[in-house]
C-alpha cells in the first residue's frame, strides 16, 4: 500500500484538484506536446505550480530555464514574473522548440519569454561570455549527464541570493548508487559532489512520490557576498 504508484497518483489529482483546479492553456499545452509525439516527461502539475510559488516567494524578475521541451514548465514559471519580467528558456530539439513557442503564443506569455535554441552548454557559455544582466532563479532539467556544468554556469549567471532548482535528481533512488556507470547518475551525484564543495551554494535534496513516480530535486541558494 505505502509503495503505491497509483495510490501516489490518487493523492496528486487529490491536491490538484483543490489547489490547482482545470487550466485551458496548461491542458492545450500537454495535449499540444502529446500530438507532436513529445516524450511526456514534463514536470507534474503540482511540481509545476511548485516552482511558481518558488519563483514568486523569490520575487524573480530574471529567469533561466534549461531544457524546454513543450515549455509546460515554462509557462508555470513565466506565470510567476512581475511587469517586466523575462524568462529565457534554452532546447537543443527544434521540434520541441516549435511546440513550446506555439503554447507560449497560446498562453499568452512569448512577450516575455525567449526560448533559444541550440546546445545549451553552448548558449550557456555565449550567456557567460556576453556578461549581462545576472538572473535570479534557474529551472536545470534537460540531460543529466551535463548538469555539473548547468549548475557551474548557473552560479556564474547567478544574482546575489538566487535560486537554483534542479529536476530528477533521485532517479528512483539510483542517486544513491555508489556503483551506477549510468551517464545521468553519474551527472547527478557529481553536481551532489559539486555543491558540498562550492563554498557559495547552500543545497538540500527532496526526493518526492507522485504521478512522474520515485524522483526528487535540490534546492540550491547562491549565498550572498
Ligand atoms: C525533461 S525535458 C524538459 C521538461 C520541461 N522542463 C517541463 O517540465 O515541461 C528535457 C528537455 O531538454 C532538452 N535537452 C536535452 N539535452 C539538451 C541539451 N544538451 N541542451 C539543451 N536542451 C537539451 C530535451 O530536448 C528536452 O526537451
Ligand atoms: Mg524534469
Amino acid at each position: 500500500m505505502q509503495n503505491d504508484p497509483q495510490l501516489w497518483s490518487a493523492v496528486d489529482e487529490y491536491a490538484e484538484a483543490l489547489l490547482i483546479g482545470p487550466d485551458p492553456d496548461l491542458e492545450a499545452a500537454t495535449e499540444a506536446a502529446d500530438a507532436a509525439g513529445l516524450p511526456p516527461i514534463a514536470v507534474a502539475a503540482n511540481q509545476g505550480k511548485l516552482l511558481h510559488l518558488l519563483a514568486r516567494i523569490r520575487g524573480a524578475r530574471r529567469i533561466l530555464e534549461i531544457g524546454t521541451l513543450a515549455g509546460y514548465s515554462t509557462i508555470w514559471l513565466a506565470r510567476a514574473l512581475p511587469d517586466g519580467g523575462t524568462l529565457t528558456t534554452l532546447e537543443i530539439d527544434p521540434a520541441h522548440a516549435a511546440v513550446a513557442t506555439a503554447n507560449l503564443e497560446r498562453a499568452g506569455l512569448a512577450d516575455r519569454v525567449e526560448v533559444r535554441l541550440g546546445p545549451a552548454r553552448d548558449t550557456l557559455a555565449q550567456l557567460v561570455e556576453q556578461g549581462g544582466e545576472p538572473y535570479d532563479f534557474f529551472f536545470v532539467d534537460a540531460d543529466k549527464a551535463n548538469i555539473p556544468h548547468y549548475v557551474e554556469a548557473a552560479l556564474a549567471l547567478a544574482s546575489p541570493g538566487a535560486v537554483i532548482v534542479v529536476d530528477n535528481v533521485v532517479r528512483a533512488g539510483r542517486l544513491a548508487d555508489t556503483d551506477s556507470t549510468d551517464p545521468a547518475v553519474l551527472g547527478v551525484r557529481r553536481m551532489h559532489e559539486l555543491i558540498a564543495a562550492e563554498k557559495r551554494l547552500d543545497a538540500t535534496t527532496v526526493q518526492t512520490v507522485g504521478s512522474r513516480g520515485h524522483d526528487g530535486f535540490t534546492l540550491i541558494r547562491v549565498l550572498e557576498g
